[in-house]
């Protein structure tokens, strides 16, 4: 599986700069963290990536014929579909993956058998957001793109949801995620972007030895975070 390779894309709406000459490079099985202000170009970066956007300029190599799964910010599933409903309409989608049915998709989101069959308006937000990443990856994606996947998720939510895609990443799947929340990031990345006014301004690889690496690298996440907010 080839590395997707993004040089010095630059996106405008209306000659508002939502990205300036990004360059980036994915490679197979890594995990990959955006982290930015609100506006900072993030979701415009991963659209490029995805190709729901074209960029004004820049190249993008590596995403023809490569498998990828989307969870967008909103995903939008029907209020009165169930669970199961829902990952067979993917799995239809996908012509029927080979390695999964409904129930093994399920399992694999960790989503408890007694919420299967329930409409998702009376699933949780946990719940709606684990069914959402059953769906994006019902193609058994080489790559899984996430905008903001934990966002409204509380502590136990997220850290279910972290242990998911760890797991997923094990198996193989590279990663490219968007998130405000360092500490999940410090946890789940290979390697940050900071992202500022459209810019990347730092790449902060993620090597943790110990607890208290962890921590000092978050506080530096934080300031740097911080100071690209200002
Ligand atoms: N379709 C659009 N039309 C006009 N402006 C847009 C459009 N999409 C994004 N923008 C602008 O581009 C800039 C970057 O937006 P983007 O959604 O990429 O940021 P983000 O980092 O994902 O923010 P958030 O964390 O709030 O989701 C913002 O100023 C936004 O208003």
């Amino acid at each position: 599986m080839p590395s997707i390779h993004c040089h010095d894309l630059s996106k405008s709406y209306r000659g508002a700069t939502s990205l300036q000459n990004a360059s980036l490079t994915l490679t197979p099985g890594s995990v990959t963290g955006l982290l930015g202000a609100n506006g900072a170009g993030k979701s415009t970066l991963i659209k490029c990536i995805l190709g729901l956007i074209q960029p004004d300029s820049g190249s993008i190599e590596g995403t023809d014929g490569a498998s990828v799964g989307y969870l967008p910010e909103l995903a939008n599933l029907p209020a009165s579909a169930t669970a199961w409903q829902t990952t067979q309409v993917a799995l239809k989608l996908c012509n029927n993956h080979a390695d999964y049915t409904p129930s093994v998709l399920l399992d694999l989101v960790c989503l408890d058998a007694k919420h299967w069959h329930k409409p998702l308006r009376h699933c949780s937000k946990g719940m709606r957001q684990r069914v959402a990443l059953a769906y994006a990856i019902a193609g058994k994606p080489q790559w899984l793109i996430l905008d903001e996947p934990m966002s409204g998720l509380d502590a136990m939510g997220r850290k279910q949801f972290l242990d998911i895609l760890l797991d997923l990443n094990r198996q193989g799947t590279g990663i490219l995620v968007c998130s405000h929340i360092v500490p999940d990031l410090v946890r789940l990345c290979d390697r940050i972007l900071l992202i500022n006014h459209g810019r990347i301004i730092d790449k902060v690889d993620i090597i943790l030895h110990s607890m208290d690496e962890a921590e000092a690298l978050e506080s530096r996440l934080m300031q740097t975070a911080n100071q690209s907010y200002e």
